[in-house]
Parts: C-alpha cells; structure tokens; sequence
C-alpha cells in the first residue's frame, strides 16, 4: 500500500520589530506590522513527520514524545481545516489524485530545544506543522499563501515561513486574506549578521504571549502609540537598514523596538515582566560594549532570554565580554568561533566592568552562535522521518 506521509524541519525566527496585539484573536490579525530574522535549523528548528492512512481511525498528535489532543487545540485544528479544505479542491478537480483530504492523519512533532519557554518554539512548530501539510497535500501554494494558514495556529509562525529577513504585513481586511509574511530580503544578503541566543531560563514561562497581549491591547495608552506612530515609520527604516545592510541603524531600531516592547509589557495594567535582572544587565553590558560605536543589538521576546545580533567579527569579543560577566554557561560552537581564535579575546580596552555584577556560575545557562538561514526544509520520510511502520511515534518520552 502507498504510504503518503512527508517530513520537514522549520526555523525559529527572533524579531526586531515586535508583533504584540491583536485586532482578531480567532484569526490572528495583528494591531501591528512586524519583522524578524529567520535563524539557522542546524541550531534550532521543529521537525514534524506526518503521514494520512485509510488505517488510522482518528486524528493524532504527538509533541516531543507525549500524545496531545487535537479537538482541544483550536489553532491546530484551523491549521488542519485550512490545509484540507485546499486539499479537497484539488482532488475535486483531478480525479487522478488520491483522496487524502478524507483520511485520517497522524501527527509527530520535536523541538531540539525547550518548548514554551520564549524560544518561538510557536513560531518554528505552526510553521513546520503547515509546511508538512502542504508538502503531503501537494498544495499548489507559494510560501506567502502558507503563511496565512500558519498564521492561525500562531502569529509569529508565519514569518518562519521564509528564510532570510522577513515581514508580516498586517493588512487590513477582516477575512486575513492580506495579513501575510514577505520575504524583504534573502539570508544570503546579509550573511555576515550573526546572532548569540543566551539561554537565561528555560523554564515554561508565566505569562503566555497569547494572554499577555490581549491585556495590553486592553489596557495600555503606550500600545496605541506605537501603533500608530511608532510602527508604521520603524518598518520602513528597519527594511532600509536590511537593504542597505546598515548594522548599527539596524542594530539602534532593533534596541529601540524590544525597549518599547517590554514599555507596553509594563504599561498593562496589571504590568507584564518578562525581562529579570540578568536580562537587564545584559542590556548595560551590551550598551557598555557599544559606547564608542554600535557592535551589537540586544532583543528580548516574551521571556528573559537575549538574542544579540551582530556582525561576525565582533562574535568573539562579544562572548568574551558575556562570558566575564557570566562564566559557566554552556557554549553551542557550532559555526566554530572558538576554533578561529586558539584564545578569547581580550575586553575591548576602554570596558568598563563595573556596569554589572558577575553573575553565580551557570545564570545564563547556554550560549548559542547561529546566523540567519533559510525556511522550511523537506527531508526523506524514510529515512528521517518521526513516526515507525505502524505509524506510531519511534520516539515516546
Ligand atoms: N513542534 C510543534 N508542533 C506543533 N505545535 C507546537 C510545536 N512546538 C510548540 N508548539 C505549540 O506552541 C506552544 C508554545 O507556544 P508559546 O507561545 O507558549 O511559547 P514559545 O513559542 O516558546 O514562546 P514565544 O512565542 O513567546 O517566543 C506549545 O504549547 C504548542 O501548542
Ligand atoms: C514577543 C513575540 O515573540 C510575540 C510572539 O507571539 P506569538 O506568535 O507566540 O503569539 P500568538 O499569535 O498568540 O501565538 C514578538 C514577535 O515574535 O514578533
């Protein structure tokens, strides 16, 4: 028997114009525009393996190992009716085509890295969850139809859609129908903007992304603001940055943009604290190391941990100052950094240490290196792929 299954992998994505508000929660329609950086999968990414049969009798899903309900999951669920819906109309008008859109589909999703714990593990999960749809369903669509579909399982996940540098366009329309992701530029463009994750918790957050904004929607001026006069002129500098591949423009309005981001956390009433003392400190820190010129941009999401972005000559240095401050982090090497240079090296001269405390070994758990890269991934289901012969994870927790 045929067996129709496909395998793929997406990325995460950290933005550097925030999307936090919604005008549509059922839809996932933005109060804003947004833009971020697609991250390496060789780092981070979800990988989802997801196979239709006339075997199975209902619907699954399982996540990193444990069996999750489907029907609870409304985002999920949309995901699935969108993607079907699609499917069908396809086999509608070729009769030549199998008739998946009526079978039952097994699910099998992991995260190489903590789920919900503000590493946009939503963002790489809706993404690679829509993008194995597509893949299994043979939808004609291009990465921008896709990502209206990814939008509804969560609005962060659309942007993951493409590599590179990327915007969701808000639109205006009540259906969605223009509230997708563009590709601004690809990851080729700027392939010397690097970026350092410093894990600082990676704990289940207490504030979900989802609730968080709805109670700023709810309750802060500030958020009206940057809405209307903050956003709208921050896309249009941040996409001539990329352009013009312009680091310490980029890197100003990418501080400025996390800074008002965590203002409107604060301005909800009752105020929203995603970022902790280490978090601030690694501002001070970064703000110390560009003193005399901008070398690094800090951004923080919805959780404490940074993202710092920067050019790939200043990476050593910046682990080393980050590294001085908080010894005992765990180092991902995996584009090498550490075996270009035999030593770290030095502060930069005029640093001056006394912006912050060195933290207890180990309080920024994890330092990642990764760069900016491409979008989703196909890989060979039989070799790669999550679920065994009965269709069951090979993997459980
Ligand atoms: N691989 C996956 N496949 C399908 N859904 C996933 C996957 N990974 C995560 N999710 C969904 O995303 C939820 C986590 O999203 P949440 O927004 O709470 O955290 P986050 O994405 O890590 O943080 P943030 O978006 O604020 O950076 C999970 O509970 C699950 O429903
Ligand atoms: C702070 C952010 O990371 C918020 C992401 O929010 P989500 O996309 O997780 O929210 P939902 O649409 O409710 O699933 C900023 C961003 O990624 O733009």
């Amino acid at each position: 028997m045929t067996v129709f299954e496909a395998t793929c992998t997406a990325p995460v994505n950290i933005a550097v114009v925030k999307y936090w508000g919604k005008r549509d929660t059922s839809l996932i329609l933005p109060t804003n525009s947004s833009l971020s950086v697609t991250l390496s999968q060789d780092q981070l990414h979800s990988k989802t393996t997801i196979r239709a049969s006339a075997d199975f009798t209902s619907d699954r899903l399982w996540l990193n190992g444990i069996e999750e309900s489907i029907e609870k999951n409304k985002r999920l669920v949309a995901c699935l009716r969108e993607t079907r819906a699609l499917r069908a109309q396809i086999e509608e008008k070729d009769a030549s085509l199998p008739k998946l859109a009526s079978l039952k589909i097994h699910i099998c999703s992991e995260n190489n890295f903590p789920t919900a714990a503000g590493l946009a593990s939503s963002a790489s999960g809706y993404a690679c969850l829509v993008y194995t749809l597509s893949q299994l369903f043979q939808l004609p669509l291009d990465a921008s139809d896709l990502s209206i579909v990814a939008r509804q399982g969560s609005g962060s996940a659309c942007r993951s859609l493409f590599g590179g540098f990327v915007a969701w366009e808000m639109g205006e329309k009540a259906d969605g129908s223009d509230s997708k992701a563009v590709q601004i530029a690809p990851e080729t463009h700027w392939p010397d903007l690097q970026a350092m994750i410093c894990v600082v918790s990676d704990e289940k957050k207490g504030t979900s992304s989802t609730e968080g904004m709805q109670l700023t929607v709810k309750t802060s001026a500030l958020l009206q603001h940057r809405i209307k006069e903050v956003v709208p002129k921050r896309m249009e500098e941040m996409i001539a940055a990329i352009r013009n591949k312009d680091f310490p423009k980029f890197a100003e309005l990418t501080m400025q943009d996390s800074n008002q981001f965590h203002a409107v956390c604060l301005d909800t009433y009752p105020p929203i604290f995603y970022m902790n003392d280490i978090s601030r400190a690694i501002i001070r820190i970064i703000t110390e190391y560009n003193k005399d010129g901008v070398k690094a941009a800090y951004t923080f999401d919805a959780g404490p941990n940074a993202v710092i972005y920067a050019p790939e000559k200043n990476m050593a240095e910046i682990y080393a100052v980050l590294s001085h401050f908080f010894p005992g982090a765990t180092f991902d090497d995996s584009l090498g950094l550490l075996s270009k240079t035999s030593t770290l090296p030095p502060l930069p001269q005029n640093f001056d240490t006394r912006v912050s405390p060195v933290f207890a070994q180990g309080s920024v758990k994890q330092i990642l290196h990764t760069k900016a890269d491409n979008g989703p991934r196909v890989l060979d289901s039989a070799q790669h792929g999550l679920l065994n012969a009965e269709g069951l994870p090979k993997r459980l927790a």
